[in-house]
């Protein structure tokens, strides 16, 4: 099985060679004037006109050339990319250490296009029409609270996979909000989380949507306890619960134990890993804020780029592309990061939500056949909406000492046209990636200071820009839930290639167990049960000083 590992592959070696000898000391300005066909041959489109979308990925500020960029399609077929994704895609248990396969395509494959034969595949459009029916009750006043009155607040408690996919796209179209329904979303068992949230809600006019695959989740069990008892207060009899509370999850039995009814409990599979989950009902809540036809063009969307990723040649595959280029900088430039960087307000949680996406899928140190991966593998995702970073830390990713590959995202057309503000936001989109390709030499500072410059070497040598510091531009031509849903599904599918490179299980999230077991051992201690014994000195220290603080 060894030579699954992506460093037995031929063209790891090459790319090695590659980077040794022209890859880290490829120059852009020299590589933009040698070949004037550049851009043309280093962009592509995507597009879906039916559903309205264009996109434009513009890789021809990255650190490649023709030999590189030939032996980073070399590896994407040597690592099987297609025998794998299309094993994703045809249901096989490509989880292999929870032996489930990974079909969130399925809940977007809406008329059964993929063929794909697994259990609970017949359930998908069924629980759509319930999540239809149901989100178009609440919004259209029909259903009523306990007093009668229509609902005004949607409180989704959920955490993780149950609660950033809301979170994001609930923001990213809030173009597309319903105003008077106001969205919150409580996930941090911190108990300011709920009593912040529970101070701006009337019980009377509020819906809790407790969101939870597994539904025995601490944070958002005891957060939905929480809330009931807080709704109790005032509704007193139980039987009204049905009213307000209804259930996301794959386990019935936990919901009714919950006292949550099966009628009012959305359903999905455990084919739907949790951070691929906003697109099943977990995503109840941005039907609520959007309508249903909204969610169901984010669904469409994300099947267009499905389909592209499902069938393109892979020098045309826009997912492939971004994965090949991340695999680049990560594994021989030694990167250690990406950074998404959404020019557009709407998409201020983007790079918080494929925090979860990218490094909970790619955090892995095992690969699949149980040895050490060998190779560098998932990045640490950061990011934040232009140009907010650009006053924060754009600093050292334009000067520092490491390098910082960068997803600069931008939308030609604004929701909110005002004025100037987006010619201006788009040039700051279109200047900074120009800034960190070409940068500025030593000789141009000078010729820019005059006189000042043979005073101050320093002051010299400080504004210098090295350049040659790689980035994506993608461009849609505007964040429609159709758009929203193909960018979505786009990186979902570059984080899936690179696992299909790294040969690691991108599909599983063993790493999050060991704190939580931890978490339960200790609890009796912080609550006065038990004795401060059993741990080593550094856990039982702070143990020691919140007990004698509390
Ligand atoms: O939806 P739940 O079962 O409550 O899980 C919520 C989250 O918790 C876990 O710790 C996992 O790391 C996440 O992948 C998951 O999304």
């Amino acid at each position: 099985m060894a030579q699954n590992l992506a460093t037995s592959q031929p063209s790891w070696k090459k790319l090695q060679q590659l980077y040794e000898s022209k890859g880290k000391s490829l120059n852009l300005r020299q590589a933009f004037q040698a070949d004037p066909a550049r851009f043309t041959k280093y962009s592509r489109q995507f597009g879906d006109a039916g559903l309205d979308i264009s996109l434009l990925l513009d890789f021809s500020k990255n650190l490649i050339d023709d030999d590189i960029f030939a032996e980073l399609l070399s590896l994407a077929k040597q690592a099987d990319v297609e025998g794998q994704r299309d094993a994703m895609y045809a249901g096989k248990r490509i989880n292999t250490s929870e032996d489930r396969s990974v079909l969130h395509v399925a809940l977007r494959d809406l008329r059964g296009e993929f063929n794909i034969n697994e259990e609970g595949i017949n359930e998908v459009v069924p629980e759509l029409k319930h999540m239809q029916q149901f989100s178009e009750a609440v919004r259209s006043g029909a259903w009523k609270g306990y007093t009668g009155k229509p609902i005004n607040a949607i409180v989704n408690i959920g955490i993780g996979g149950s609660d950033l996919g809301p979170v994001m796209v609930t923001e990213a179209l809030k173009a597309y909000a319903k105003r008077d329904l106001r969205p919150y979303f409580v996930s941090n068992i911190d108990g300011t989380h709920m009593a912040e949230t529970l101070r701006e809600c009337d019980p009377e006019t509020t819906l809790f949507i407790v969101a939870s695959k597994t539904f025995t989740t601490q944070e958002t069990m005891t957060n939905a306890t929480t809330a009931r008892d807080w709704f109790l207060q005032s509704a007193k009899d139980e039987a009204h619960v049905a009213k307000h509370f209804v259930a996301l999850s794959t386990n019935t039995e936990a919901v009714t134990t919950f006292g949550i009814a099966k009628e009012n409990m959305f359903r999905f599979w455990n084919w739907v890993g949790g951070r691929y989950s906003l697109w099943s009902a977990i995503g109840l809540s941005i039907c609520l804020i959007i309508g249903y036809d909204n969610f169901e063009q984010l669904l469409e969307g994300a099947h267009a780029m499905d389909k592209h990723y499902k069938t393109a040649p892979l020098d045309q595959n826009v997912p492939v592309l971004l994965a090949l280029l991340g695999v680049w900088y990560n594994d021989f430039f030694g990167a250690q990061t990406q950074a998404l960087l959404p020019y557009d307000q709407y998409l201020h949680k983007f790079a918080d939500y494929f925090q979860q996406g990218d490094m909970e899928s790619n955090g892995k140190f095992i690969a699949k056949n149980g040895e050490p991966v060998g190779v560098e593998t998932g990045p640490v995702i950061f990011g934040q909406s232009g140009t907010n970073g650009q006053h924060a830390f754009y600093q050292l990713i334009h000067q520092g000492t490491k390098i910082i590959p960068c997803d600069f995202i931008a939308p030609a057309q604004s929701h909110n046209p005002l004025g100037e503000h987006h010619a201006i936001l788009l040039s700051n989109f279109v200047a900074q990636p120009e800034a960190l390709a070409f940068g500025k030499t030593e000789d141009e500072v000078r010729a820019e200071l005059g006189a000042a410059a043979s005073s101050n070497d320093f002051l010299v040598k400080s504004k210098v820009f090295p350049g040659s510091r790689p980035s994506n531009s993608i461009m849609v031509k505007k964040i429609t839930p159709a758009t929203l849903g193909a960018l979505i599904a786009m990186y979902e599918h570059k984080i899936a290639t690179q696992g299909f490179i790294w040969h690691i299980n991108s599909f599983d999230q063993m790493g999050v167990e060991l704190g939580k077991v931890l978490a339960k051992k200790v609890l009796p201690i912080l609550l006065g049960k038990e004795k401060n014994d059993g741990h080593d000195a550094s856990t039982t220290g702070i143990m020691d000083f919140y007990l004698s603080n509390k």
